[in-house]
């Protein structure tokens, strides 16, 4: 069935947008056909626009920004073993809701994403729903025990051709195991994606430790608990020459950590949650588990100094760590409740609000830390290097001078537990736009049908096995 194309009219282009605390308008109005999964033409109105073709689907984008679909290089799709909690088809609904057009899905299911045919599982899941790229992350001990490595090569042979390798949710823990992980994805030029927190000192840990913890009876959960981690694995990679991640950087000492081993050479990324860049431990005061996460919300200190952190491109991305728990998880004692936020949908408006709206970065470096970047550090194939002819169409438009508010209505994804619930927040996802078809228009997802229909008509192949020579 032919693709009756689609004419985008108007759009301010994100990558224009180099200076922080730029006005949109700044950059001129641009035109962009999309047909067969590709952006076809551009051109700018000063150089007289495109003219929509017969049948053409014409989208004004007059006030609109265009981005490069966003990637996620941390969500948690919970499929396999805990649907209750969120599926591969209500996550991806949640991320084409957000503006993302690629996830990649944690690898703490159950089972565990640790063999082959668990990540080509989770990924035949994603290709299927059609809402978002779904690229697995796989475990790199078996069974998350941190005991024994699992089949990493071949996960990375597998036909979801697995780059990143991530125990999240545990750390690895013993050296010589994480010090083989580095050896082992070295060879395909894949990434550890380490959660940073030693587990001996955060035994039974609950907050941030410090004054408040105290004050509020909760264990603490010591910011030398993660920095030792990166100190120990920065070193190892260095020793290896490997690519190492950190997952969700919470405190200005992990951000000293990461600058020094940078400016030594080390090949470490590092990412932080919208959350942390901008909330508080002083929300614990509440008892309201929705602000119940791992790594704990820091000081204002530390906020602070992971906002200069993202200017000063010491941190390289931001990453969700969307994270769905239900509500009896949520709804109970702070001791008893379940660590994690969601947060695809509320990713774009935060990092507006932490990050564009404040000066510290803009709109073409957002684009960079919520795009490009982490496609780059996943080594995902076939993402729009840029808004131009011949990229894939994987887009979003977003409104700068609309708002979002959230509540459980308006959130898309299976469980409730934002911190951001009620709040109005700067910015509106108008349209994404997966491989040239809608996933998210107006206020609402495209229906399932729809886009499991687009999906399987699609002419974009999905990335997989890219890189592998074909793979089997
Ligand atoms: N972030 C969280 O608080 N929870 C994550 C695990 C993790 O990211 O460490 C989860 O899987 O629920
Ligand atoms: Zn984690
Ligand atoms: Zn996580």
């Amino acid at each position: 069935m032919s693709n009756p194309g689609i004419l985008i009219r108007g759009a301010r282009i994100a990558a224009e947008l180099t200076e922080r605390g730029q006005d949109p308008a700044a950059a001129g109005p641009v035109d962009l056909r999309i047909a067969d999964g590709r952006i076809v033409e551009r051109k700018a109105h000063a150089e007289g626009g495109l003219q929509a073709n017969d049948g053409e689907r014409v989208i004004e984008a007059d006030g609109l920004i265009a981005m490069t679909g966003l990637v996620d290089l941390h969500t948690h799709l919970r499929e396999p073993g805990f649907e209750q909690s969120e599926t591969v088809l209500t996550g991806t609904r949640a991320a084409a809701a957000g503006g993302f057009t690629t996830v990649f899905a944690m690898a703490n299911t159950m089972p565990v994403q640790d063999t082959a045919g668990v990540v080509e599982q989770v990924q035949a899941l994603g290709d299927a729903a059609g809402y978002a790229t779904v690229r697995p992350i796989g475990a790199v001990t078996e069974d998350l025990s941190g005991e024994r490595l699992s089949e990493i090569g071949a996960m990375a042979q597998s036909r979801a051709a697995v780059r990143v390798f991530s125990d999240d949710g545990k750390c690895v823990h013993d050296p010589l195991l994480m010090r083989r992980a580095l050896e082992y994805v070295k060879t395909f030029d894949g990434v550890i994606a380490q959660h940073a927190q030693d587990p001996r000192l955060t035994e039974g840990s609950q907050m941030n430790e410090g004054a408040l913890s105290s004050e509020l009876g909760l264990k603490g959960w010591p910011a030398v608990a993660e920095e030792s981690i990166i100190a120990r694995d920065v070193l190892l990679a260095e020793h290896i020459g490997a690519r190492l991640h950190i997952c969700h950087l919470s405190t200005a000492g992990s951000v000293e950590v990461v600058r020094w081993a940078k400016a030594r050479g080390v090949q470490v990324t590092a990412e932080v949650t919208p959350h942390h860049l901008i909330l508080t431990e002083e929300l614990a005061r509440s008892y309201d588990a929705r602000y119940k996460v791992n790594p704990p919300l820091r000081r204002d200190e530390d906020v602070r100094a992971l906002r200069a952190a993202v200017a000063e491109g010491i941190i390289d991305i931001i990453a969700t760590d969307h994270a769905p728990h239900p509500s009896e998880a949520k709804e109970c004692e702070w001791d008893a409740a379940a660590f994690g936020m969601v947060g695809l949908e509320s990713a774009l408006p935060i990092a507006l609000l932490a990050l564009v709206n404040e000066g510290h970065t803009s709109w073409a470096e957002l684009e960079r830390l919520l795009s490009h970047v982490p496609a780059e550090i996943g080594r995902l194939e076939g993402h729009p290097a840029s808004l131009d002819a011949g990229q894939v169409a994987d887009l979003v438009l977003v409104d700068p001078a609309g708002t979002s508010v959230f509540d459980l209505g308006r959130l898309h994804g299976r469980s409730g537990n934002s911190p951001f619930l009620g709040m109005e927040l700067p910015g509106r996802v108008a349209l994404t736009l997966r491989h040239g078809y809608p996933t998210f228009e107006g206020d609402s997802p495209v229906d399932a049908e729809t886009v499991a229909r687009a999906a399987a008509a699609q002419r974009v192949p999905t990335p997989t096995a890219a890189g592998q020579g074909g793979a089997r």
